[in-house]
């Protein structure tokens, strides 16, 4: 394809994400299927230059307000992710002579919020947490791609045999630092089609999914319910960790969501695993199960916003106002599935957010009104499950993984024990 071609299209999907009216990867794979003939090299240079467009868009929008031609045009030219010479291929000489205009200028002297980009009412209590020696690190991190993370699917087989399936078809991998069951692969190789895949031996999960399952700890023959399994990645691993016995209930209100757990699970070979959509967290199925259930984890809908680095869009799809109504959402759902757990059961409280109001303050008050839910230290917990290093991953006996320090999404965990 021409780089002008390609360029022109990396502007219109940047017109269309930058409407922030849908989640961006939606709006990418449509684009995507409306444009078959794109080969996998053109799509991965779209794809990252309008991923890298929205990680730093405040920058890149002041930057772009130089220039001319069309915005979406110059944010394209700007956030570029492809081979240079192939953007010079697509410039005019005046748009070459203003990208080096804009290229000589210092990172150093742009406005803070140019440099963090990041909204202000997100930006303002990670500086307060942080202070500034954490918080600028953390910002960069949530500016860069993550990694690709696997979890091996030890039914099946170890985590060094899927290495070594994988070196023999190229693809390097080396274990993740902390869960034992993770693998991460070098680059973004295509997975989907390898047998190791198709067979369910590995699926992709960020080490900090895996983490979260490793504190809930399930164990063979228990009771356990995944109260907001979605798309059942945490699902899969809890089914794993009991070794295909017991029985696991997935919950969610989405049945949609509870569909793409289908053919995960078929591929995973588990067979204690009970999908069921609920109407809501007070549904008459809970409270059929109230004070039988050995363990229960609460993957909350949260803001997602440890997710930054696969999905920068929520930063500026996101507000205060949404953050609470999630926290109604979230003390509610944590009061309901409580009732699950028998007396000596565990429940896990988790989430991706990065924001102390949506984890910190809503376990705070789930102890504070549950005076039987013991906190259980996370790191005894992580590193009887064989997580190396636990202790770097726990504040205040929760776990917290942030991306700058643990190369993980953000996550927050935190695990009780019910008095017996
Ligand atoms: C963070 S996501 C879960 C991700 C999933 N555990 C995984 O590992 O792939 C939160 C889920 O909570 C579900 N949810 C929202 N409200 C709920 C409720 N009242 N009861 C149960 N699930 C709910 C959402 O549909 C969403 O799938």
């Amino acid at each position: 394809m021409h780089p002008n071609a390609l360029l022109a299209l990396s502007a219109e999907l940047i017109a269309a994400v930058n409407k922030l009216d849908a989640p961006a990867d939606g709006t990418v794979s449509a684009f995507f299927r409306q444009h078959k003939a794109l080969g996998q090299r053109e799509r991965a240079s779209i794809a990252e230059t309008v991923y890298a467009m929205l990680r730093e868009r405040p920058k890149f929008q002041h930057l772009a307000q130089s220039g001319s031609g069309p915005v979406p045009r110059r944010l394209a030219i700007l956030a570029w992710r492809g081979s240079e010479s192939f953007l010079r291929g697509a410039l005019t000489p005046v748009e070459q002579q203003w990208l080096e205009q804009v290229n000589a200028i210092a990172p150093e002297t742009l406005a803070p919020k140019l440099r963090h980009n990041l909204p202000e009412w997100l930006a303002e209590p990670l500086l307060a947490r942080l202070g500034e020696a954490g918080f600028w690190p953390l910002a960069a991190a949530l500016n860069e791609p993550a990694p690709l993370d696997l979890r091996v699917n030890t039914l099946k087989l170890k985590r060094e045999e899927a290495q070594a399936q994988l070196k023999v078809v190229g693809i390097d991998a080396v274990p993740t630092p902390f869960s034992p069951l993770g693998l991460r692969v070098d680059g973004k190789p295509a997975l989907h089609k390898l047998e190791l895949f198709t067979s369910g031996s590995v699926e992709v999960q960020d080490e900090g999914s895996q983490l979260l399952a490793l504190l809930l700890a399930p164990k063979r023959g228990e009771m356990v319910v995944d109260f907001c399994a979605g798309a059942g990645g945490k699902t899969l691993a809890l089914g794993a960790l009991m070794r295909s016995t017991g029985r696991l209930y997935a919950f969610d209100v989405s049945g949609h969501r509870l569909d793409a757990l289908k053919p995960r699970l078929a591929r995973s070979g588990l067979s204690n695993v009970y999908p069921a959509q609920i109407a809501h967290e007070r549904d008459d199925r809970i409270k059929r199960l109230a004070g039988k259930i050995d363990r229960v984890l609460v993957d909350a809908p949260c803001s997602g916003l440890g997710t930054l680095r696969r999905n920068p869009d929520l930063k500026w799809r996101q507000s205060p106002q949404a953050v609470a109504e999630l926290q109604d959402k979230q003390r509610a759902i944590l009061a309901s599935a409580a009732r699950l757990v028998k007396p000596g059961g565990r429940l896990v409280y988790a989430t991706c957010s990065l924001l102390d109001a949506e984890n910190e303050v809503i376990a705070g008050e789930f102890e504070a009104a549950h005076a039987d839910f013991k906190r259980l230290p996370a790191d005894d917990v992580l590193g009887k499950a064989q997580v190396e290093r636990a202790g770097e991953l726990v504040e205040n006996g929760a776990l917290r993984l942030w991306p700058h320090r643990h190369a993980t999404d953000g996550f927050f965990a935190v695990a009780w024990e019910r008095a017996a």
